[in-house]
């Protein structure tokens, strides 16, 4: 089984694993697993970050520990909930204790301000690495993957690809590029995961994902999961202009569909609701555009095309 994705490893061996509870209202396959034992349901994930695969060597510490919630948070986003607490594995190659007080410096800041207490964890040694498991309660029914119909809206918040650009900058440009291209860069290294928009399309959506991956392969994930197709219309998709700028028009695009890193939300609403869509973005103070329509089918397609390529979209074990 050499060259199988992540996602293979998961299905054939990995979902499902122990008792079967009755208390387990969601399993493995959507952005956080959802439980209930009396009260609202809680959600849970867990997200890692390993250093030279999530994150640059030379990312300064804050910034690790800011991206290890974000991420996690942003899962608890797309499940329309609100994020509680959090445990931290924390693996670390020496005591080095500066770094480590900037890490927890950005990430207890973070914390903080989303209303997350880390409640215990783990240090190890080891390579760097970051293991960070999330609970959130349901703010009401959660969004998932597998609720989108033909007939509904596809919407997409911020801007995809310009995370994936900004770690190109990161990586590739001088001080003076650097600098030009701040705002890029920014994409990247502190990702606003969008919890107000995800509590507040609760009731309104119809399903949701974060974008981890690059939108086409996430955007896959609610075709699969509800068993329909996603169509996307370039036009309304158009990259954004500083993007477009860096990247020029073919480089924005595939950095858009497959670049990942982005931390936005895409999600599907029925058409009666766009008027409601438009209210929760602004009540969340969040960008949101319409991109596309649901149709009977499988798959993203693009301008009419098929997105066939999946390994468009960040894929751990395909290179
Ligand atoms: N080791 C594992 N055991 C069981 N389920 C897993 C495992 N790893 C990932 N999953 C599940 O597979 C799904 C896809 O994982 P992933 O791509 O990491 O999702 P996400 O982009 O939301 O982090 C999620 O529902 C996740 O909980
Ligand atoms: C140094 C470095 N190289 C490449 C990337 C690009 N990258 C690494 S993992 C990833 C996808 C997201 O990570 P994953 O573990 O799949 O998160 P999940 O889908 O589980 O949320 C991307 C786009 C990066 N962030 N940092
Ligand atoms: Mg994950």
């Amino acid at each position: 089984m050499a060259g199988c994705s992540e996602f293979d490893l998961i299905d054939r061996h990995l979902a499902g694993l122990g008792a079967e509870r009755d208390d387990v209202l969601l399993g493995p396959g959507d952005d956080a697993a959802i439980t209930q034992d009396g009260g609202r349901p809680l959600l849970m994930a867990l997200d890692t970050l390993v250093e030279g695969v999530h994150f640059p060597a030379d990312l300064p510490a804050y910034w690790v520990g800011y991206r290890a919630l974000a991420v996690n948070l942003s899962d608890i986003a797309a499940m329309g909930g609100e994020p509680c607490w959090a445990l931290l594995g924390l693996t670390l190659p020496a005591p080095d204790e500066s770094w480590v007080a900037q890490f927890a410096s950005g990430l207890g800041r973070l914390a903080r301000a989303s209303g997350v207490a880390v409640i215990g964890g783990d240090v190890t040694r080891g390579p760097l690495t970051v293991s960070l498991q999330i609970t959130g309660r349901a703010t009401g029914a959660p969004l998932r993957r597998d609720g989108a119909h033909a007939g509904d809206r596809v919407w997409l918040s911020g801007r995809p690809g310009e995370a994936a650009a900004g770690l190109a900058v990161w990586q590739q440009e001088g001080a003076r590029e650097q600098a030009r291209w701040q705002g890029l860069r920014q994409a990247f290294i502190a990702p606003r995961p969008r919890v107000a928009l995800g509590q507040a399309l609760v009731g309104v959506a119809s399903a949701a994902i974060d974008l981890s991956d690059g939108l086409a392969a996430d955007a896959g994930h609610i075709a699969a999961r509800s068993g329909v197709a996603l169509h996307l219309d370039p036009p309304r998709g158009r990259p954004s202009a500083r993007l477009l700028r860096w990247a020029g028009e073919a480089e924005a695009r595939r950095l858009q569909l497959g670049g990942g890193d982005d931390y936005e939300l895409c999600f599907t609403a029925p058409r009666e609701a766009d008027v409601m869509v438009r209210a929760a973005a602004r009540r969340a103070r969040t960008p949101v555009r319409c991109i596309g329509e649901v149709h009977e089918g499988e798959g993203v397609w693009w301008g009419g095309e098929p997105i066939l390529d999946r390994a468009a979209g960040y894929c751990h074990f395909v290179s």
